[in-house]
């Protein structure tokens, strides 16, 4: 019996919605959060993950592509889509091409994956946000500057876990699960 495969959203968003910000010129985290890295490679290992172009260009070069993981990276442009294939992901013209290329995937176990993470940005959550079963989102309790905002979840989510955490550095964040029928 196959196992269906579910779609998650998986960010990180300060108290004002925030996810991203921009410093010179490029995307980039705006607080430093190290329990946050370790989380969200953990949940994601082996799973296919999604994302936008621009979310590809902020990865650092030594996570390019994320090891351990099928790297869809949605773009509609040839030549973009050739210099992504070159550089390990794959490319999608689509969200919906994306889950079509995930319930083709096999692992060792012969099965497609049974998770499929959406990394971001946030044109891509607003996108995946209605097709998605559950919202793996680290909720960072300070408000921070930025430009980029995490998608807003509808009356239909409900809270299902929460683990609260005191950063290193001091910062108050819970890892908070959300999920919908
Ligand atoms: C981690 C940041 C993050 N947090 C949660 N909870 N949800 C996400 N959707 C997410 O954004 C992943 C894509 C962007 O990621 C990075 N952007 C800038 C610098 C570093 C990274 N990371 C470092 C860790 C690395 C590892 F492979 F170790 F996971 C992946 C790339």
């Amino acid at each position: 019996m196959l196992t269906p495969m579910r779609l998650n959203l998986i960010y990180a968003r300060a108290a004002n919605g925030v996810i991203g910000c921009t410093r010179d010129g490029q995307p980039a985290m705006p607080w430093h959060l190290p329990e946050d890295l370790a989380h969200f490679r953990r949940l994601t290992h082996g799973c296919p993950v999604i994302m936008g172009r621009t979310t590809w260009a902020s990865l650092p070069p030594r996570f390019r592509p994320l090891p351990g993981r099928v790297n869809l990276v949605l773009t509609r442009d040839a030549a973009r889509a050739r210099a992504l294939q070159a550089a390990g992901a794959v490319p999608v013209a689509s969200l919906e091409a994306a889950l079509e290329h995930c319930r083709a995937l096999r692992g060792a176990d012969g099965q497609p994956p049974a998770e499929v993470w959406v990394i971001g940005g946030a044109q891509v959550y607003a996108q995946a946000e209605p097709l998605a079963q559950r919202a793996v989102v680290t909720e960072i309790e300070r408000a921070f500057d930025g430009d980029a905002y995490a998608p807003v979840l509808g009356p239909d989510w409900h809270e299902t876990a929460r683990e609260t955490h005191l950063s290193a550095e001091g910062l108050p964040f819970a890892f908070v699960t959300y999920e919908r029928a």
